[in-house]
């Protein structure tokens, strides 16, 4: 071989080590990489951890806190507002009401022509509207005109069989599912805006009279008689129409909130003549609970700190529809930008606030599928970038931490509400059958349950539903039915409409 072939020869075989070494650098630095995203999901999923001892715990705290909110105002996070609702419905209601349901993401117009104990619900029709993003920050008349305009033209378009009473107003529930400190049935005031609402100038001001004011402007004759200071209390209505064990209700919608029956002479705080029913329903505003208990992570901490409301509504970013995405995005961000789990450039998509929705969670944890197509789709859609199986298969993962825990957590808040009215052991509920405070045997302790988070995520149902029988034991377990009570909401502020009629002494 001449010279040149020894020389070519010579660059040939240091081409061939040259990339070799590349080809061992890349994967020894792939290996490091995969080894450090493993490190950072190992360590976000021990932080996440929510063993037996640790949620009972969080039980205790929860009835703890619950009584410190009862005491006095303002005595715990957990407000613990009076609802004024002592009189839940009976099924002997009757006639046309209106209800207007103002929720997190949307909110709902809703009428129904109720028949007594007979015909009970002979008709109901209602209409979803989302609410524009702009008028959740705009100001207070633009928000109340776009609900009003969109209730007056809902009942242009009364169909056959809803009938108003000649000479009498149309008669409304309003379900205004944020803090209100309620003043009286029909009036109530915006202790503070939520989820992704930030309207200061409503803050204090009676969202009734708010209502109200919108509808002379819009010239509509219509009375609110029942201001329903959100949606669990029209959920636990709505149940407790259909079954009178229905004692607490629980929303898991975008936001989240817990609601239940208590007695009257439970309430230190309470001022005044007592309810001749004996009992009222307490709006918790479970979402601003906080335990040292509740298992926090950097990435909640950072979520928090980022939000409208940093340092509010603790237990709702851990639990609720509108956070879990995120909770997902920003993990996997940390993975990405210190681990390279997308490849060397991070998908700049990864970088925006609640891009990834609960939705999108519940798909990909819901994917069955050998080569996990749901999560490629997403990671896709999403964050217009692809992954490996096993890069896929730790985003499951991730999935199922998160909800996995925002499930366990909602079970030990319930099993807390259940503890605090006495209906979480067999000798509780056995004493409260004694008492006659629980309808006859074999009849349960109802939770009513709704929200498009709970409706809509099977494994985060299934989660919860084994957490409460974990907590509570399979006998005491039997004893309470945990049920999707759907559109209590709506259907529950038009019964307290009816129950708090002008007309209802006719
Ligand atoms: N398929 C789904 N999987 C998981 N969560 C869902 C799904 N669909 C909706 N959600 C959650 O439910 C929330 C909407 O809840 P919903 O009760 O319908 O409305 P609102 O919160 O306005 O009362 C959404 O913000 C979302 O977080
Ligand atoms: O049904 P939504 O819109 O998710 O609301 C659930 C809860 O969201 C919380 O943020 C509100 O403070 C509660 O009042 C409300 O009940």
């Amino acid at each position: 071989m001449g010279r040149m072939g020894v020389t070519l020869a010579i660059i040939g075989a240091a081409a061939t080590c040259a990339i070799a070494a590349h080809l061992v650098a890349k994967r020894v630095r792939q290996r490091a990489n995969w080894s450090r995203a493993l490190a950072i999901y190992h360590d976000f999923r021990d932080g996440c951890a929510t063993p037996l001892h640790r949620l009972r715990q969080v039980v205790d705290a929860m009835v703890v806190e619950m009584h410190a909110g009862l005491a006095l105002e303002g005595g715990s996070k957990l407000k613990m507002l009076l609802s004024y609702v002592d009189n839940l419905p009976t099924g002997e209601e009757n006639g046309l009401f209106y209800a207007l349901d103002l929720g997190g993401t949307n909110f709902r117009v809703l009428r129904v022509q109720l028949a007594g104990t007979e015909g009970r619900i002979l008709q109901q029709e209602y209409e979803e509207v989302s609410i524009p993003q702009a008028l959740m920050v705009g100001s207070n008349e633009e928000l109340f005109d776009f609900i009003v305009a969109e209730l007056a033209s809902f009942i242009t378009r009364e169909g056959e069989g809803f009938h108003p009473l000649l000479g009498r107003q149309r008669e409304l529930g309003f379900t205004f599912s944020f803090p209100v400190k309620q003043t009286s049935i029909d009036s109530g005031n915006l202790l503070k805006w939520t989820k992704g609402f930030a309207i200061k100038e409503t803050v204090g001001k009676d969202v009734v009279e708010e209502l109200q004011a919108a509808m002379g402007r819009h010239k509509l004759d219509m009375r609110v008689t029942a201001l329903v200071v959100n949606d669990t209390v029209g959920t636990l209505a709505g149940g407790r129409y259909w079954n009178e064990d229905v004692m607490v209700a629980v929303i898991l919608g975008t936001g989240s909130n817990a609601c239940y029956v208590e007695r009257a002479d439970a309430i230190p705080k309470w001022r005044g003549v007592l309810p001749k029913s004996g009992s009222t329903v307490i709006n918790m505003e479970w979402g601003s609970f906080w335990s040292s208990h509740l298992p926090r992570t950097p990435v909640d901490d950072t979520l928090d700190a980022d939000s409208l409301n940093p340092g509010d509504q603790g237990f709702e970013k851990l639990i609720s529809g509108m956070y879990l995405g995120d909770i997902v995005r920003r993990i996997l961000l940390k993975m990405a930008e210190e681990a390279a789990l997308f490849g060397n450039t991070v998908p700049s998509n990864l970088f925006i606030p609640f891009i990834l929705r609960t939705p999108d969670v519940s798909a990909m944890h819901a994917d069955e599928s050998a080569d996990l197509k749901e999560v490629t789709r997403v990671l896709r859609v999403v964050f217009k970038t692809q992954a490996s199986l096993r890069v896929r298969k730790i985003v499951v993962d991730v999935c199922d931490t998160v909800a996995g825990r925002a499930a366990r957590l909602v079970a030990a808040g319930v099993v807390g509400i259940l503890k605090k009215i006495g209906r979480d052991t067999v000798g509780n509920i056995d004493m409260a059958r004694l008492k006659n405070n629980l309808a006859g045997k074999g009849r349960k302790t109802v939770v009513a349950m709704d929200g498009g988070l709970y409706e809509h995520y099977p494994k985060f149902r299934t989660y919860l539903n084994d957490t409460a029988v974990e907590l509570l034991g399979k006998e005491a377990a039997e004893q309470v039915a945990v049920e999707l009570s759907k559109d209590g909401s709506g259907i529950g502020a038009a019964l307290l409409a009816a129950s708090h009629s002008q007309y209802s002494s006719d």
